[in-house]
């Protein structure tokens, strides 16, 4: 799933358009500050759900975050399966 979200955000990256939320973050004026500011919005949001016990709000927020996880990885030139691959080699 996420590697399918991000075959999308790479195409965004290649060709932006005006219409893509993910183009406007990739190349907001801010740079690779917007995306990652929005990553920490998005893990406060998360947070926040999780301290409420809002199990609807918490899986909203959870894919908020996850899609500007991918977002993040993609502008710093990072494969979701780079991070599998990671995961894989701790695996016990
Ligand atoms: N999965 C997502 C996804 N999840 C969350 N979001 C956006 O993330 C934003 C988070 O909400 P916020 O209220 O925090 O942000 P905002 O106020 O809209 O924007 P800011 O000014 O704060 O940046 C919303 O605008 C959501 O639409 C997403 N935007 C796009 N995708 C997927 O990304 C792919 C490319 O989409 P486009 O870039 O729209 O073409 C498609 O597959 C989409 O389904």
């Amino acid at each position: 799933m996420l590697e399918e979200l991000q075959e999308i955000v790479e195409e965004r990256k290649r060709n932006p358009t005006p219409d893509s939320y993910t183009a406007k973050l990739l190349y907001h004026e801010k740079g690779e500050d917007k995306v990652l500011e929005k990553f920490g919005e998005e893990a406060v949001e998360l947070i926040l759900a999780c301290k409420n016990k809002d199990k609807e709000s918490i899986v909203y927020e959870a894919a908020d975050l996850l899609y500007h996880f991918v977002v993040l990885l993609s502008k710093f030139d990072v494969k979701v399966e780079e991070v599998y691959d990671e995961l894989r080699r701790r695996k016990k």
